[in-house]
């Protein structure tokens, strides 16, 4: 109990950082019937993630829930769930009054057309929609949004551990958007871990830090586990062994508030075994690979932005 105590001391600590750079926090605090009908367009890996989330606990029930693809066979697991499916995106749009916008970038054009398309796209008015796109800005989404009469946006960033709860998304509010509009996005992500709003120029770096994130460390649980059976452990015990040394180390970051330096001290024995593996990763420009990969990621949201503007 007294070390959950402190976990939740040195976490609020952490938080308490983010608030003093102009963050803002919520608290978890799941309540039911939230919206009536929630849309997603777009069935994939954060649709998903994002959905069963909010059912597995009790935010909706899949019975309220509308999703829309072109491909049928996608959709198939949503319809066995119990949500309305259609190839439509229309559908969505008309029959949901909270839409998440959650496909690729580059398919949001020709999402957003095949609504306006439709002989009942009038009456795609007063929605909100979340846009979950990466690269995307509010000014842009705004224009997209233009033809959907007192439609309102909200840009959120999440990741897909909010699929298990273990979730980081921020998020930033467009124009027009009510208390109740923040509200309903505050209360359907922070059930899936950490949610914070933040200012839209922080939403790329996050989106590079956060939401590529579990690639980056995915990639490094493989090739500890790689060295690991290397070394002759089995490969299930070495995957298993790294994983949770990855959640134990990010539990220390975040539970101790020592400095990740003397946390890293604290393993490092005098002319011990982690210092000449530390060695070889320095030798390897691990640092500056990580710091790279943040810095070509945030680039890269807005190439997007810019790929889609040029095609236009
Ligand atoms: N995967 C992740 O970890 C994260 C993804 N995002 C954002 O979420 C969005 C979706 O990403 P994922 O779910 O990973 O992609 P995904 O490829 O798994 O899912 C996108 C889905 O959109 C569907 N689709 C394609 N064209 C469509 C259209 N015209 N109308 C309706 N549906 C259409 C596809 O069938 C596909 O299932 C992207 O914009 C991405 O930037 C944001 C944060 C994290
Ligand atoms: O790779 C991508 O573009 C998306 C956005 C953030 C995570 N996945």
């Amino acid at each position: 109990m007294m070390a959950l105590a402190h976990f939740r001391r040195n976490l609020i600590n952490s938080v308490n950082f983010f608030i003093n750079k102009g963050v803002k926090l919520s608290t978890k605090q799941p309540s039911s019937k939230l919206v009536e009908k929630i849309g997603f367009i777009g069935d994939g890996n954060m649709a998903k993630a994002i959905c069963f989330s909010l059912e597995k606990h009790n935010i909706v029930d899949f019975s309220q829930v509308y999703v829309s693809s072109p491909y049928k066979a996608n959709l198939n697991i949503w319809k066995e769930k119990g949500a309305n499916i259609s190839t439509n995106n229309a559908d969505v749009a008309k029959n949901a009054d909270v839409i998440f916008l959650a496909v690729k970038p580059h398919f949001l054009q020709n999402a957003l057309d095949g609504i306006l398309m439709d002989k009942s796209a009038n009456e795609v008015k007063d929605k909100l929609f979340i846009s979950i796109l990466a690269g995307y800005t509010l000014e842009d989404l705004e224009g997209f949004l233009t033809p959907f009469k007192n439609s309102r946006i909200i840009r959120v960033m999440p990741n897909t551990p909010v699929l298990i709860g273990e979730g980081c998304t921020v998020y930033c509010p467009g124009t027009n958007v009510t208390k109740k509009d923040l509200d309903i996005v505050k209360t359907m992500m922070e059930v899936s871990g950490l949610c914070y709003e933040v200012e839209e120029r922080f939403i790329d770096p996050i989106a590079a830090v956060c939401a590529s994130g579990p690639a980056y460390v995915y990639l490094f649980i493989e090739a500890l586990s790689d060295g690991g059976v290397r070394m002759g452990l089995h490969r299930e015990m070495a995957t298993e062994l790294a994983a949770q040394t990855v959640i134990g180390a990010g539990k220390m970051v975040l539970s101790t508030n020592k400095h990740m330096g003397i946390l890293k001290d604290e393993v490092c024995s005098a002319g011990g075994t982690t210092i000449a593996g530390i060695h070889a990763l320095e030798r390897g420009g691990v640092r500056g690979s990580v710091i790279d990969a943040v810095e070509a990621a945030t680039k890269r949201a807005t190439e997007l932005r810019r790929i889609k503007k040029d095609s236009t």
